[in-house]
């Protein structure tokens, strides 16, 4: 599980360090460790270490010192180093140091901006350590001019060297992952103690590139994290394996309300993403021309035209593939939700559900439902810190900021879909998995993930001492099966994906071997079902 922190709460973290005066002794493992990265990185990319150009972009507080720092230990690696002073001013043992390893320092100002982003834009690495936690805001004046230009340099690929950002990339908001452009995106990201929320909500993901974490020593003094994203080991302690006695209804039964005369392969795709998640049994409620089809697609699913209080199942899925006029589908979700049990709403059902629902629901927006959903509870008084009717920009400039509200609206757990997937649980307990490729973003693929959570909500919802034996409070687990669920659903668009162009029924074709692979990490050596090893997609 990797966790992460708001800015705030790392700040807290140090508070007694820096007391103690160890605060140099920090500066100076977060710089070792970010030098580092940066040789690991050239050696990666079998470029040369002796004579490499690097190029530190400095800001005046402890991020630029952490900058010029790293850069002086590279120097006294015989690489050639320059070191841009954004305010300038920088923290002054960094620069003397920096100085003494032969770096040269040119001011930034407007008048020789353009001539420094040339001289940068030409160098082998650059380090962006202009704002780090300390932030407020994004960049200005002739360091935003700098920037701007570097990006737009490397939007046009006239940029071959590899940018590091120091902890975070300048203009990112660590504590919501907003992004204030101009912003420098990152090839690579290398954040001290542990990772900055910021780097893990769209749109500062965006930016950051893979992400490194250097300890500096003060992760005890952690508090909880503010947000948390699954491994695959995660997945392979808490995706369930059925018992030698389990049967088809104890494995877990799921309910699908979806599809309709207008997109009945909704219908398919969400039980076909059931089916593949490990369902005992999928009943499928809704119109007989729909029912025929996924009897066709998949005769395991059971299908009928009755209704939600004489079907019996653990979990339901609801709304995929519906809309405004499936007047009795609709009626189905809502019964779904009233029944009490756990349901992932999707789509059609978003605008059809009460306002207030409760945790053990699933809502599944992407951005633009996410904001007709806020906009149809903009009038609700509990809204101070949000815009009251945010557009999909909106939302999608502040995914973090926007699931949160949703969820303390709702009382639901929300899931924003995205190139990064949010959970937000009404608790305020967060998840964030990237998982997938961008050749998920295709027709039906959303269908396959609310299958995929439905199967997990049927298999799992019931499972409070697996949730609790790996440290997660029984009453967040909505949430966490959620984030399960999008990683399950990440890693199989992966690896059906295998680097080229994706459709929605391959995600499901390729989740049972992905769980298989994804169990073996749980197992001792010894007791893998065979001799060879499946690397994971
Ligand atoms: N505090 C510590 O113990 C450690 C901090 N570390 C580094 O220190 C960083 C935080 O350092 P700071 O608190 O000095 O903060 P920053 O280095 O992020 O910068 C803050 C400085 O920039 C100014 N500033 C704020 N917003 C600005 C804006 N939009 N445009 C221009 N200037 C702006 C502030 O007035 C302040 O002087 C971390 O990101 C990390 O890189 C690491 O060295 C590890 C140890
Ligand atoms: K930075």
């Amino acid at each position: 599980m990797i966790s992460a922190y708001t800015g705030t709460q790392i700040r807290a973290a140090e508070q007694p360090f820096l007391a103690a005066g160890m605060g140099d002794v920090l500066m100076q493992r977060a710089s070792h460790g970010l030098a580092n990265a940066v040789v690991r990185e050239l050696q990666a990319r079998s470029r040369r270490l002796y004579g490499a150009s690097v190029a530190v972009l400095a800001g005046k507080g402890n991020n630029g010192g952490d900058g010029l720092f790293a850069a002086s230990f590279l120097a006294a690696r015989g690489m050639r180093t320059t070191a841009i002073l954004t305010a300038g001013t920088a923290h002054a043992e960094a620069l003397a140091a920096f100085e003494r390893a032969g770096g040269r320092v040119h001011l930034l100002a407007d008048s020789n901006a353009s001539q420094l982003a040339a001289h940068v834009a030409g160098a082998d690495v650059v380090i962006d350590a202009i704002l780090g936690t300390g932030a407020r805001g994004g960049l200005r004046g002739a360091a935003a001019g700098l920037v701007r230009g570097l990006s737009r340099g490397r939007l046009a690929s006239g940029m071959p060297g590899i940018v590091v950002a120091c902890d975070i990339p300048s203009g990112v908001d660590a504590d919501t992952g907003e992004a204030h452009a101009p912003v420098l995106s990152a090839d690579l990201t290398v954040t001290f103690a542990a990772a900055k929320v910021g780097l893990l909500a769209d749109p500062g993901a965006d930016h950051a590139g893979r992400i490194h974490v250097v300890p500096i020593g003060i992760e005890d003094e952690l508090p909880w994290p503010a947000i948390r994203r699954f491994e695959p080991v995660d997945l392979a302690r808490l995706l369930p394996q059925p018992g030698r006695r389990s049967h088809k209804y104890s494995r877990g039964v799921l309910g699908v309300v979806a599809g309709s005369a207008d997109y009945p392969g909704a219908a398919v795709l969400a039980c076909r993403g059931a089916l593949a998640a490990g369902a005992g049994m999928v009943r499928y409620l809704g119109p007989p021309e729909v029912a025929d089809l996924v009897r066709q697609s998949c005769p395991e699913v059971v299908c009928s035209t009755g209704s939600v209080a004489e079907t019996h199942v653990q979990a339901w899925l609801v709304g995929s593939g519906m809309g405004p006029g499936d007047t009795e589908q609709l009626r189905r979700a809502r019964d779904a939700v009233e029944s009490g049990l756990p349901v992932i709403a999707d789509a059609g059902a978003l605008p059809a559900l009460p306002a207030v629902l409760a945790p053990q629901v699933i809502l599944t927006p992407h951005a633009g439902e996410l904001a007709v959903l806020l906009q149809r509870l903009a009038s609700s008084p509990d809204s101070p810190d949000f815009d009251p009717a945010p557009d999909r920009t909106a939302v999608e400039s502040s995914t973090l900021g926007a699931a949160r509200h949703a969820a303390v609206l709702t009382e639901a757990t929300v899931l924003l879909k995205g190139a990064t997937t949010l959970v937000a649980s009404p608790f305020q307990d967060f998840y964030s998995q990237a998982d997938g490729t961008a050749w998920l973003a295709t027709a039906g693929s959303g269908d396959v993930l609310a299958g995929i959570i439905g199967a997990l909500l049927a298999q799992l919802g019931s499972d409070v001492g697996r949730f609790r034996d790996a440290g997660i409070d029984p009453d967040e687990r909505w949430a966490a099966i959620a984030a399960l669920g999008a990683s399950l659903h990440g890693l199989a668009g992966a690896a059906a994906s295998g680097g080229g162009p994706l459709t929605a029924g391959r995600i499901s074709d390729a989740v049972p071997d992905v769980w298989y692979k994804v169990s073996l990490l749980s197992k001792p050596a010894g007791r893998k079902r065979n001799s060879h090893t499946h690397p994971l997609p």
